[in-house]
């Protein structure tokens, strides 16, 4: 029997996460809150708002919530989960996962992403496009770790952050919770809470 995976967030993301799931045998189904002012995403229709979803749902259903945005995937993914929904880990199958790494609920790990040993990654995160997250690193829910990034052994990045793409962190470095480190950033500091910094060494802006 083909698998059904719901996917929340019609968008650019979205394509890439019914990419993969499509590779993994599931069939997919859309659900976004701009429907019925959009009905489809390229070939794929919107079946309809979250609040349809959730209006319709009786069985266990698998779903992604598939939004760049780190507040309002906490907020979707917290709403599913407590209307009983089964949020699923999905890992493209060209990505490296350590088996001593931890991955958390409702995260995604897109082509060539990297997560070495004893490497934890929390609930709803997106690791993207070639990221490589080494060994002993922490990544905090609802975290976003852009495509190429590089986060050295023992990084800890907090929850709601967003390390732009191309950024580089040192080992052992700490990045607080809703954090946006800009793209093309080298960070060799620790940074605090609710901080954007960036550049090479990145500083706060
Ligand atoms: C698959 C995907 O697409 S995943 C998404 C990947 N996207 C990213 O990683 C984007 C991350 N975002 C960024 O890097 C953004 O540039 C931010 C958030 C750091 C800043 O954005 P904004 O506040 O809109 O800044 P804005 O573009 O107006 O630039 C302000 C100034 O900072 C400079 N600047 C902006 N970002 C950076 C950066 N990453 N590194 C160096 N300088 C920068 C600009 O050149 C500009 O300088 P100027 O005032 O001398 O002209």
């Amino acid at each position: 029997m083909t698998k059904e995976l719901v996917i929340v967030g019609a968008s650019g993301h979205g394509k890439v996460i019914a990419d993969i799931a499509e590779q993994l045998g599931f069939t997919v189904k859309f659900y976004d809150d701009a429907y019925p002012t959009k009905t489809n995403i390229e070939h794929w229709p919107i079946q309809g708002t979250c609040a349809d979803l959730i209006a319709l749902h009786t069985t266990p259903i698998d779903v992604v919530v598939a939004i760049g945005n780190n507040e309002i995937r906490q907020q979707k993914i917290q709403l599913l989960q407590q209307n009983s929904f089964n949020l699923i880990t999905l890992t493209h199958p060209a990505a490296v996962i350590s088996k001593y790494a931890v991955i958390a609920q409702g995260t995604v790990v897109f082509a060539g992403a990297i997560i070495n040993a004893f490497a934890k990654v929390g609930v709803g995160c997106i690791i993207n496009t070639s990221a490589v997250v080494e060994h002993d690193c922490t990544i905090g829910d609802f975290t976003h770790i852009c495509p190429n990034v590089a986060l050295a052994g023992g990084v800890i990045v907090g929850s709601k952050s967003w390390v732009g793409i191309g950024s580089q962190v040192r080992q052992l470095i700490t990045i607080g919770d809703n954090c946006l480190i800009g793209a093309g950033s080298t960070v060799v500091k620790n940074i605090p809470n609710n901080v954007t910094v960036f550049g090479s060494p990145a500083v706060p802006r």
